[in-house]
């Protein structure tokens, strides 16, 4: 069970509070999901909101999570993730890392002794199993980071209670972290942890894992318009 502010008002079920707070940033929509603008015509918007819930929803059901703070200007996914349990703080429009620390700033206000993680909101088929996983390697260290599919850009990056939180995201973010001193964490079994949506081919490669709901219902919509093409 949760709190209006998305807090778990009892234990995890395993043996301790959760304790994670989970920072996700989201694009204003009429920059969203660029990479998808072709394949998903009118229903772009759509797809990055529904990815974005989906996402959320999957680390607020995670038992290692106890709030998730979206980052974001846009009105529209405000609402969206509102409804689902986020906690929404307004997007200093400087940038996605700057973004990031302002969702940090705000972890360390609502929960100072909890360590914060940055998730990307692109992950659709995020399974809290999963997330759990990763969030347990990561204590383990200072800074961790969880590389992308693709090892080339970061899904996750987090830091223990009193660490600076210093997120490297954007473009080859992967060597960046290395860079910045944070462990990367590649254990097997996160694959819906590592599946970013950024190209058609993603989409697929994500839907063949499963994704939640959102996303299945714009899918079907997609399918069902004219002009959905299956990449190759
Ligand atoms: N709040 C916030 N989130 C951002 C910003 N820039 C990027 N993001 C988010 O960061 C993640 C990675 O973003 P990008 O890959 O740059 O953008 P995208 O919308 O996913 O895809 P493209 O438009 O194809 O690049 C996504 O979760 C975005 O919503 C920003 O300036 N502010
Ligand atoms: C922002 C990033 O990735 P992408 O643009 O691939 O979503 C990243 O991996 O740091």
């Amino acid at each position: 069970m949760r709190t209006a502010d998305g807090r778990h008002s009892h234990d995890s079920g395993h043996g301790a509070e959760p304790h994670w707070t989970i920072v996700v940033p989201v694009k204003t929509l009429i920059a969203a999901k660029t990479r998808l603008a072709a394949h998903a015509g009118p229903h772009r918007a759509a797809l990055a909101v529904a990815i974005a819930c989906d996402t959320v929803s999957a680390a607020l059901a995670c038992p290692d999570v106890a709030r998730v703070i979206v980052v974001t200007g846009d009105p529209v996914p405000a609402e969206a993730l509102a409804a689902i349990g986020a906690h929404v703080v307004a997007d200093p429009e400087a940038g996605l890392n700057a973004a990031l620390r302002a969702g940090g700033a705000e972890a360390v206000r609502l929960a100072p002794g909890g360590p914060v993680g940055a998730l990307q909101a692109d992950l659709p088929a995020l399974r809290p199993a999963e997330l759990s996983v990763a969030l347990a390697c990561a204590a383990d260290f200072d800074q961790a980071f969880v590389p992308d599919a693709a090892e080339i850009g970061t899904t996750f990056y987090g830091v223990r209670p009193g660490v600076p939180f210093r997120p490297r995201f954007g473009g080859e973010s992967r060597a960046r972290h290395l860079g910045g001193g944070a462990k990367e964490l590649t254990p097997g079994g996160i694959p819906s942890v590592r599946r970013d949506v950024d190209t058609p081919s993603d989409l697929e490669d994500a839907l063949a894992l499963g994704v939640g709901r959102y996303t299945a219902e714009v899918v079907t919509t997609m399918r069902g318009s004219s002009g959905w093409r299956t990449p190759s």
